[in-house]
């Protein structure tokens, strides 16, 4: 299969690298201009799995504008506020025919994706799996390869031959995908997740694990899950999981999968990036106000990750003028 990953950051790199190790033809755009410069330059991508064995993985990347490639299928990994700007500057070479494939963690891609793709064209879904991209042209996959999970599904919810040909890819690069049939269930499980784990970690600048091995942490979850799904189910939301299930899935991922892992909401925050809160607790509070719900757990938590990154601003304004002095 032909794959052309749009967004060649940590998960980009990842969906990519290990789809063409496992047989298919992959292009990389970006456009992070030092990390492009730095793939071209040392022909590739250094890949490390868990901080070892870091090797150089060839790789094909371009600028959205010189890109003539055919793919059947993009596989979309840009943070949710890039999303818009890259699909401007990609859209002349979409094709009517070519599929749209995306495990984007928050809500929000969905409606710009459907801007360029038919809806029978889009196929979404969500990765238990963590990267980390250390800088330009470095990325390392954490954990042991096959140890990740991932769901999928069709915006029109009826797979179809393409789409069990993309489960079939998936399955032999070791994703460990579960097809549903369940399109809103299926996001917003992981909207869930991230709206505890994320959020929590980056606040308190602490690993999965940590936050995981507190011991309130189930209570704190538990909030925030009940919070959520009191949510999806006014919207009328069908979610794949019950709320212990979500209580389960984010004591399992941070316990035993990923304990060391800071998660990528962490990672932006620490780099004086801003996050993808707005899409995450955000959004759980804007489908809320839609239904005449007040997640006011949910509020708060974003107003204080918003506090956070003005810090970090002032922190970055700090340095550098300690830098210049
Ligand atoms: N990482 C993970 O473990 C997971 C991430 N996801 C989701 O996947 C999507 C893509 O995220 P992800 O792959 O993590 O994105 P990346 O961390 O790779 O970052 C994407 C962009 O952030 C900027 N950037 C990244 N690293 C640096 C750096 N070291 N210095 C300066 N700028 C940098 C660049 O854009 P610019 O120059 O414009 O700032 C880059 O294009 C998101 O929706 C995310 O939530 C889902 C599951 C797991
Ligand atoms: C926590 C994780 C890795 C999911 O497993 C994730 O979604 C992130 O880091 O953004």
């Amino acid at each position: 299969m032909k794959f052309t990953v749009v967004g060649s950051g940590a998960m980009g790199l990842r969906y990519g690298v290990l789809l063409q190790e496992a047989g298919n033809q992959v292009d990389f755009v970006d456009t992070w201009e030092p990390h492009v410069e730095k793939m071209r330059e040392q022909g590739g991508v250094y890949v490390s799995r868990d901080h070892q064995d870091r090797e150089l993985v060839p790789v094909n990347v371009y600028y959205p504008e010189e890109y003539k490639g055919d793919p059947d299928c993009y596989i979309f990994f840009t943070k949710q506020m890039q999303l818009a700007d890259v699909l401007k500057r990609c859209h002349a070479f979409f094709k009517p025919t070519q599929y749209a494939f995306t495990c984007m963690n928050g809500m929000g891609h969905v409606e710009k994706l459907l801007n360029y793709f038919a809806p029978e064209k889009l196929i979404a879904g969500t990765a238990l799996v963590a990267t980390v991209l250390n800088g330009p042209g470095d990325v390392d996959f954490i954990g042991a390869r096959g140890a990740g999970t991932m769901n999928l599904a069709n915006y029109t919810e009826k797979p179809d031959d393409f789409t069990h040909k993309l489960v079939t890819e998936l399955e032999k690069a070791q994703f460990n995908p579960t097809l549903t049939t369940n399109f809103k269930g299926t996001l917003m499980a992981k909207v869930v997740f991230n709206s505890v784990v994320n959020t929590l970690c980056t606040m308190f600048e602490m690993t999965m694990g940590e936050y995981a091995a507190y011991k309130g942490a189930d209570d704190m979850s538990r909030q925030l899950i009940n919070e959520a799904y009191d949510v999806c189910e006014r919207a009328g939301v069908k979610m794949i999981n019950t709320r212990q299930e979500e209580l389960d899935s984010v004591n399992y991922v941070s316990k035993v999968a990923n304990p060391l892992h800071y998660p990528s909401m962490y990672q932006d925050m620490h780099n004086y990036r801003p996050t993808e809160v707005d899409f995450i607790n955000g959004y759980l509070v804007k489908l809320g106000k839609e239904n005449d719900y007040a997640a006011r757990t949910h509020a708060f938590l974003t107003h204080e990750v918003h506090l956070a990154e003005l810090q970090k601003q002032k922190e970055l304004k700090t340095n550098q003028a300690k830098q210049e002095a």
